[in-house]
């Protein structure tokens, strides 16, 4: 950990892959030896504490926050001094082994609490994006970097997106009803001490991390946010906690630094509109931030996601303080709004 605290913010980085060879499927990427992802987190310096998977992909609590395996989308999000950017060579070229071509790449996070504490190439947004830009294929050929901004220099969206030409739009952007799809991104700190407290440990509490993890679950009531979620998650010692939930092909993660000063946690889930609203307001009365972003991406054209977001929270006192909308080419639109308690500036 930094002298300075623990690093909760993470980095955030999706890669979409195609591959012609139907011998692939349907398992794809989730053929991958555990011994290959174990070193693809070695380069990123966190490691694997628990697991579980469905029919549709394999989900990994990590030492630092969370690994989604899908046939042709792999979804790693680390915090803390993680260098995640190093997992993306590796990826590759395991991907290449079993016939994948990597088609789509996002990186996201927001603004690091210590950003002097982050080692290269998470130094700088800049340097970020040059190791981005010197790593990924040729072939992924639109490319845009863009740093969303609030009202607030402290309080950014860092996006880099970049995309082939042939597979543009990789995720199915509807549901089976046909409704929009959105992945939403809340990251929230100033957390409520008193709910921050759920998320210490007893000293000598005798559990594991799994059975500590499942009675916060309970306690916070967090199994409470989608009811029908499958959850595998983790207490850390003496404090902090990880989940990830699956419903059928879709996931859910939250990830908790309670520690008073830096505290911090984030929500990340798929869904439509009406789901994101309802489950955002359980999701605000769980932590009680004292301030609060949002990021929705949809691969779509229209993204009025802001205003159903807005309306979800006020009533919780929470008010919308800024808004930034930038769309990506081949990469979809991505919504970024900051909260704050009403008498906070963010
Ligand atoms: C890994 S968890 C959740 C990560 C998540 N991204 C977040 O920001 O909250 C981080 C919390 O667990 C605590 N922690 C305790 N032991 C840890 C360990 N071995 N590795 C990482 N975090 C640990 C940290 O102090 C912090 O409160």
């Amino acid at each position: 950990m930094a002298v300075s605290g623990f690093e909760g913010f993470e980095k955030r980085l999706e890669l979409h892959f195609f591959g012609d060879d139907p011998a692939i499927f349907p398992l794809g990427l989730r053929k991958l030896e555990f011994e290959s992802l174990e070193q693809v987190l070695e380069a990123v310096q966190c490691t694997v504490v628990s697991a579980v998977g469905n029919s549709y992909f394999d989900a990994y609590v990590l030492s630092e926050s969370s690994l989604f395996v899908y046939p042709t989308k792999i979804i790693i999000k680390t915090c803390g001094t993680t260098q995640l950017l190093k997992s993306i060579l590796p990826l590759i070229q395991y991907a290449h082994h079993l016939g994948l071509t990597l088609s789509s790449c996002r990186y996201t996070r927001g603004s690091f609490i210590f950003p002097k504490s982050q080692p290269f190439p998470h130094t700088s947004f800049k340097d970020e994006v040059t190791y981005l830009q010197d790593t990924i294929p040729s072939n992924l050929c639109f490319r845009k970097a863009s740093i969303m901004p609030s009202k607030s220099s402290s309080h950014s969206w860092h996006v880099f997106t970049a995309n082939d030409s042939t597979h543009a739009l990789p995720h199915l952007p509807y549901d089976h009803d046909n409704e929009l799809l959105f992945t939403m991104e809340i990251c929230m700190t100033e957390l409520d001490p008193i709910l921050a407290r759920k998320f210490f440990r007893p000293p000598e509490d005798g559990k594991s991390g799994d059975s500590a993890g499942k009675e916060m679950t309970e306690l916070t009531g967090i199994n409470e946010i989608n009811p029908d979620a499958l959850i595998c998650d983790f207490a850390f010692d003496p404090c902090g906690y990880s989940m990830n939930g699956m419903d059928g092909d879709w996931y859910s993660t939250i990830h908790v630094t309670p520690e008073d000063g830096f505290s911090y946690a984030s929500f990340e889930c798929v869904g439509s509109v009406n789901d994101m609203a309802h489950v955002l307001r359980k999701v605000v009365k769980i932590f009680r931030p004292g301030t609060m972003s949002i990021s929705t991406t949809c691969n779509g054209f229209g993204n009025d996601m802001w205003t159903q977001m807005a309306s979800a929270v006020e009533p919780l006192g929470m008010k919308c303080r800024s808004f930034a909308m930038d769309q990506f080419p081949d990469g979809g639109t991505v919504v970024f709004q900051t909260f704050s308690g009403r008498r906070k500036s963010v």
